[in-house]
C-alpha cells in the first residue's frame, strides 16, 4: 500500500503530474491537496481504470485528511515566475507556503519521502528540513529537492547536439536548481569530445536558463508545468519504486550533505574551493529508507571547475535565507 499525496494538486503541475501518477501500479491511494478545485480534479482522475483510489482535499481543514499516513509527498504548490523574475523573487509567497505544508506532513507523515518542486528549490528545501528538527522527526534521507527537470533537460538538449537520442543521454547535473548554481558535468558525457568549447558553453548556459526559456515563451502564463510534470513523476516515481522493490536507481537531486558519504562531500568542498555547502544536488542511489548512498562528483573540467565557484556563493546564499526563515 502505497500513498502518494500531491500538495498543490490542481495546479499547472499538479494536475498533469497526478495524472502521470494515476497510472502508475505502484501507487495504491493518490490523495490530492490543493487550497482550490481538488473535488473536480479527483473526479476526473478518480475515472480512470487503473488501480488506485483518488481522493480530494481543498482547504487547510482538510490538509491533515489529505497528508495523514502519506508515504511520498510530492509539493508543487505555490506561484511560479512571470518574465523578469528570478526563482528568489518567489522566495516571499512560497516560504510561508511550503513551510506550512511541512508542517501538516511533521505532525502527521512524519516518514514520508518529502519531494519538494516549489521554488526557489535552494531555499525551500532548507525550510522542509528546518521544520522537521523543530518537531524532532528529522531524516535527511527523506527530504528532496527535485531537481530532475534539469537532468532532463540536459538529456534532450545534449542529444540534439551530439546526434543522439535524448533518452540514451545521462549527464549529472549537480549543484542547485537555480542560473549558475545548476552545474551539468558535459565532460562526463560520452559522445561530447566531439563537441567546440563554445558548443559546450553555450549549450551549459542553455540547461542553466532552461526555465528561463519557457517562462519567456508563456511570456506571463508562468513557467514549466509539462515537463516538469513529467520529471516530477519520474522522480516520485523512482522514489516509491526504491522503497517497495529495492529497486536501486541513482538520481541527481538536492540533499542535505548530512544524508551524503564522506567521500561526496569531501568532493563537493574540493569541487567548490572548499567552501561548507549544507545542501548539494549529488547523483544519488535511492533505497528503501531514501538516500542509500551518494557518488563522489568525479573528474570534472577546468571549465566545470569555474562554474562550481560562482555556484558555491549564490548557492550559500539560498541556503541561509531558507534556514533563516
Ligand atoms: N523544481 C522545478 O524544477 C520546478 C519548480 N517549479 C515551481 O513549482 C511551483 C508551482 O508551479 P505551477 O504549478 O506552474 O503553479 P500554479 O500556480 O499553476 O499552481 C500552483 C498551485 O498551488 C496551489 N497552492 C497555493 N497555495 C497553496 C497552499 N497553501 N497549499 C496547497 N496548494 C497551494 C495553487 O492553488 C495552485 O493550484 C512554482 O513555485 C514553480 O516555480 C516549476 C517548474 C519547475
Ligand atoms: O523557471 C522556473 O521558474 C521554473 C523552473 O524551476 C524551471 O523550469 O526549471
Amino acid at each position: 500500500m502505497v500513498k502518494v499525496t500531491v500538495c498543490g494538486a490542481a495546479g499547472g503541475i499538479g494536475q498533469p503530474l497526478s495524472l502521470l501518477l494515476k497510472q502508475s501500479p505502484l501507487v495504491s491511494h493518490l490523495s490530492l491537496y490543493d487550497i482550490v478545485n481538488t473535488p473536480g480534479v479527483a473526479a476526473d482522475l478518480s475515472h480512470i481504470n487503473t488501480k488506485s483510489k483518488v481522493t480530494g482535499h481543498v482547504g487547510a481543514d482538510q490538509l491533515e485528511e489529505a497528508i495523514k499516513d502519506s508515504d511520498v509527498i510530492v509539493i508543487p504548490a505555490g506561484v511560479p515566475r512571470k518574465p523578469g523574475m528570478t526563482r528568489d523573487d518567489l522566495f516571499k509567497i512560497n516560504a510561508g507556503i511550503v513551510r506550512d505544508l511541512a508542517t501538516a506532513a511533521a505532525k502527521f507523515a512524519p516518514k514520508a519521502f518529502m519531494c519538494i518542486i516549489s521554488n526557489p528549490v535552494n531555499s525551500t528545501v532548507p525550510i522542509v528540513a528546518e521544520v522537521f528538527k523543530k518537531h524532532n522527526v528529522y531524516d535527511p534521507r527523506r527530504i528532496f529537492g527535485v531537481t530532475t527537470l534539469d537532468i532532463v533537460r540536459a538529456s534532450t538538449f545534449i542529444g540534439e547536439l551530439i546526434g543522439a537520442d535524448p533518452a540514451d543521454v545521462k549527464c549529472n547535473v549537480l549543484g542547485g536548481h537555480s542560473g549558475v548554481t545548476i552545474l551539468p558535468l558535459l565532460s562526463q558525457v560520452p559522445g561530447t569530445e566531439k563537441l567546440t568549447q563554445e558548443q559546450i558553453e553555450k549549450v551549459t548556459n542553455r540547461i542553466q536558463f532552461g526555465g528561463d526559456e519557457v517562462v519567456k515563451a508563456k511570456d506571463g502564463a508562468g513557467s514549466a508545468t509539462l515537463s516538469m510534470a513529467f520529471a516530477g513523476a519520474r522522480f516520485a516515481l523512482n522514489v516509491v519504486e526504491a522503497a517497495v522493490k529495492g529497486t536501486s536507481t541513482i538520481e541527481c537531486t538536492y540533499i542535505d550533505l548530512a544524508a551524503a558519504t564522506p567521500e561526496a562531500i569531501a568532493s563537493v568542498k574540493e569541487a567548490t574551493g572548499e567552501q561548507d555547502i549544507a545542501y548539494f544536488s549529488l547523483p544519488v542511489e535511492l533505497g528503501p529508507d531514501g538516500v542509500k548512498n551518494t557518488l563522489p562528483i568525479g573528474a570534472i573540467s577546468d571549465y566545470e571547475k569555474t562554474l562550481f565557484t560562482a555556484a558555491a556563493t549564490e548557492l550559500k546564499g539560498n541556503i541561509a535565507k531558507g534556514a533563516a526563515f
